[in-house]
């Protein structure tokens, strides 16, 4: 999968690839700008040409061109003019607008797309340890402030700029020496605000963290509602909302009043200079030819200069800030991704059951450098009483962490195994790492022969379903919670509900399959939750079906029941059964018995229950 990363350099090349767009937006942002910065030209026209007298000859080309009038029908003419083109410049700018915002859109949500793209195949470890608020708020806020930088670069950028420099001609050909005396000093206004801008992209960078933790206990808090109320602490769970709400609070008044600090005085410094510039040009019509008029012009187009240099100091904060949010995105790129394994053969095809063999698996929750693995070389020559040439890693106490410990199984095809051990043992990694949840620490499963290393994971999960202990239910229907989208005959979804016991509970539904059952299922029951997890696997109708303690909440009679309507279904299929209740695995054919991550038994249960001691005699 190729990796991105957000950097101004790759939101520049997106915005690159906008070419067409971003052409035709600016050529009508610059016939936008033109239209408005030739108004202030007018000026010494009226004052010079009609006030004072002075004949720069525009009013007698107008006079002998187009039109002949007196004072009063000049500067009506010429207001009627200038509000004309002020119609025509907002008109355009509209447009401009439009299709920039439409570029800055789709760049952004772009960049949802990919941080989507990329959650969709995080790790179930990285998964495990995310705060979903503050995964939600980087794709909320912080992609907010690329936003606001793409559509400032893109709006104002090549705009302001093109209006500096215009003015600045202008300038020059009323008055060049007034004009290098203000150009060259603007440039010290614009040194001064890049060093305020540099910690106010620390500050926002503070700020949206602030978000983050504050998203993510609020989160927390509301997702294990019910939990914290059975245990009596809203008060210690809220309050630590609100204490992140404090945070974010004093954060945000602290980025709020320093940026707006840092901009107003950016601005001072550029009034200042404004005010500078007013003087030497009243001194220039004392004591140059520059006419009254001209300072006017000169006057306006200060003016006109001020908004687009405000947008270019502007600029480094939103820079600022951009490079900030990115840095807080990357952190969501990079996560762990599940591993792209290029697929050879596809096992499950043509075969209505399959066999799984288990080579040698070690696995471990810690992520592990390469350098912290068994050595398994050298081991193996160690290793001589171990069925595997790789036997345990020696008494440097770093076992201890391995949950699962060179587990050998042979599950073949059409079989009914059941998995058996005490809380802990690692039977519910196990059938995680079947389905492809977990990536091996070392060894190899087969699927028919094929290793787990040249099989897609999508295509494990789509033959192999592992129907967890607590499913988990959308706050849906009852329909959608069973196809979870897929679309299914009526029989089939009637055949399910039969097979899965549920006749009953959504004949009992006041809309039936249409009830919505509440978040998280909560209008049913844990046994009524677990048959649903059991009909959506009857509808995917899957080769393999690994039950891990999937009907522990149903009482004896009703999984009695349940397992005899699911005979027929599941009787070609491959069935592993992990439970500690004997009545789940009693129709086993072969078990497996797990004790702190290893096989330390295996057998028929006949066999099993002929030995004095073992685990699997224990349960009865
Ligand atoms: N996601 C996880 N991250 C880290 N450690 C884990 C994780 N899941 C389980 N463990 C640890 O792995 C060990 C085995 O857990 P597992 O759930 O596989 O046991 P089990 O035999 O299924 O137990 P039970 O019968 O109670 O369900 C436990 O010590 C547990 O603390």
């Amino acid at each position: 999968m190729k990796q991105y990363f957000c950097s101004i350099k790759s939101i520049v090349q997106q915005l690159l690839s906008y070419k067409r767009e971003l052409i035709l937006g600016n050529i009508i942002a610059i016939a936008a700008t033109l239209l408005v910065v030739v108004i202030p030209l007018f000026i010494p026209i009226i004052v010079d040409e009609l006030l004072l007298g002075k004949d720069h000859g525009f009013i007698s080309w107008i006079s002998a061109n187009i039109w002949t009038t007196d004072t009063k029908g000049y500067v009506l003419g010429i207001l009627a003019f200038i509000l004309l083109l002020r119609l025509l410049s907002t008109f355009l700018s509209v447009l401009q607008t439009k299709i920039f915002v439409s570029i800055s859109k789709n760049i952004t949500f772009g960049m949802r797309q990919k941080l989507l793209a990329h959650l969709k195949h995080v790790s179930l470890k990285e998964y495990e340890m995310m705060r979903v608020g503050a995964v939600t708020s980087k794709l909320v806020t912080d992609v907010e402030t690329i936003d606001g930088f793409v559509s400032t670069t893109i709006s104002k950028l090549i705009v302001s700029s093109l209006i500096l420099v215009f003015s600045s001609i202008v300038l020059l050909w009323i008055h060049w020496q007034l004009a290098l005396f203000i150009l060259l000093t603007n440039p010290i206004v614009v040194l001064f605000t890049v060093k305020l801008s540099r910690n106010i992209g620390k500050l926002k960078k503070e700020e949206n963290r602030a978000v983050e933790l504050f998203q993510s206990s609020l989160n927390e808090t509301l997702e294990l509602f019910h939990q914290i109320r059975a245990a009596n602490k809203e008060n210690y769970f809220f309050k630590e909302s609100e204490n992140k709400a404090r945070e974010l609070k004093e954060h945000s008044t602290n980025y709020g009043y320093k940026s707006d600090a840092a901009m107003k005085l950016s601005y001072l410094v550029f009034l200042a200079g404004y005010e500078v510039f007013r003087a030497v040009s009243i001194l220039a019509v004392a004591y140059s030819d520059l006419s009254v008029g001209l300072m006017l012009a000169i006057f306006s187009y200060l003016w006109v200069m001020v908004s687009p240099t405000q947008d270019i100091i502007n600029f480094q904060y939103v820079l600022a800030t951009a490079k900030a949010a990115c840095k807080r995105i990357n952190t969501i790129f990079e996560m762990e991704q599940e591993p792209e394994v290029e697929e050879v053969e596809n096992p499950f095809i043509h075969r209505k059951a399959i066999d799984i063999e288990v080579e040698g698996l070690w696995f471990s929750y810690e992520k592990r450098s390469r350098h912290s693995r068994p050595d398994w070389e050298s081991l193996a020559l160690e290793g001589k009483k171990s069925q595997d040439p790789r036997v345990e890693p020696g008494d440097d106490g770093k076992e201890s962490n391995y949950i699962l410990r060179n587990i050998n199984m042979h599950i073949s095809a059409g079989s009914k195994v059941a998995i058996v051990g005490a809380s802990g043992s690692g039977k519910t990694t196990l059938a995680n790492i079947l389905v492809g949840f977990y990536p091996l620490e070392s060894g190899e499963i087969f699927y028919g022969g094929i290793s787990n290393r040249n099989l897609k994971l999508s295509t494990i999960r789509e033959n192999i379903y592992l129907i967890l202990q607590h499913p988990k239910l959308f706050n849906d229907t009852m329909l959608f919670n069973l196809t979870l989208g897929n679309s299914y005959s009526e029989e089939a979804v009637a055949e399910a509900l039969h097979i899965a016991q549920l006749d009953d509970v959504i004949a009992r539904l006041d809309k039936g399959l249409d009830t919505l059952v509440g978040k998280d299922g909560i209008k049913l029951s844990g046994g009524q939750r677990q048959r649903v997890a059991i009909a959506r696997m009857v509808l995917s109708d899957p080769k393999v079906v690994i039950f891990d303690e999937s009907t522990s909440a149903l009482d004896v009679h009703t999984e009695a029941k349940l397992f005899e309507a699911l005979h027929d279904f599941l009787r070609k299929k491959t069935v592993i059964t992990i439970a500690h209740r004997l009545s789940t695995i009693k129709s086993a054919e072969f078990i497996y018995v797990l004790e702190d991550g290893r096989v330390v038994d295996s057998g028929t249960p006949k066999a099993l229950l002929e030995k004095d001691e073992s685990y699997f005699s224990s349960m009865i």
